[in-house]
């Protein structure tokens, strides 16, 4: 991994390209910046969550809270980031029927108000038929487990974004 470039990225350059790595919390790469030199992809990665589970639950919840809903009002609106949009599609989001729609608009209601967070899902590693039924799932779990859930799944999104990132910006080693 040619963590040199990375290296040597000014403060600008490397919120531009790391920015959306957690969705809308470019604070969280502008804070990993400063922790460069970063050895690997894997020390890079190690950054970003280590700021994540230092943060207090105010933080933490806060980072859910920027998460836009999975084929939620965002979709239909068209004002998904790039990132997020190409998940949604890739998971079949963006072809619901209302039915489909219509159940996953209650489900993720039902969610934020039990823990005061939308629901969050990597949606690359699930599909449009798996998400209702894990979000029901998870519906019934205690808050402080489901907030660690969550966060994981905020991992998992971050992981799969650098590893996007890292291998197309010509970042990638042999
Ligand atoms: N609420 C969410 O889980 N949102 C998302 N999951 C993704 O993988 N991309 C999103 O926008």
């Amino acid at each position: 991994m040619d963590m040199e470039k990375v290296n040597s990225m000014d403060f600008g350059e490397f919120v531009d390209v790391f920015g959306n790595v957690v969705e809308r919390c470019p604070l969280i790469a502008a804070a990993v910046w400063s922790q460069r030199p970063f050895s690997n992809s894997e020390d890079l990665e190690k950054h970003f969550f280590a700021f994540i589970d230092a943060l207090p639950q105010s933080g933490q919840e806060g980072i859910l809270r920027c998460h836009p809903d999975l084929a939620g009002r965002e979709l239909q609106q068209g004002t998904l980031t790039a990132e997020s949009r190409r998940e949604q599609r890739g998971a079949g989001l963006m072809s619901l029927d209302a039915a489909e729609r219509l159940r996953l608009a209650e489900l993720n209601a039902q969610y934020r108000a039990r823990f005061g967070f939308p629901f969050v899902l990597a949606a690359r590693l699930s599909d449009r038929a798996a998400v209702p039924g894990e979000l029901a799932r998870r519906l019934q779990r205690p808050p402080a487990e489901e907030l660690c859930t969550a966060l994981g799944e905020v991992k998992k999104i971050g992981r799969l974004r650098l590893a996007d990132l890292l291998g197309a910006a010509g970042l990638a080693g042999p």
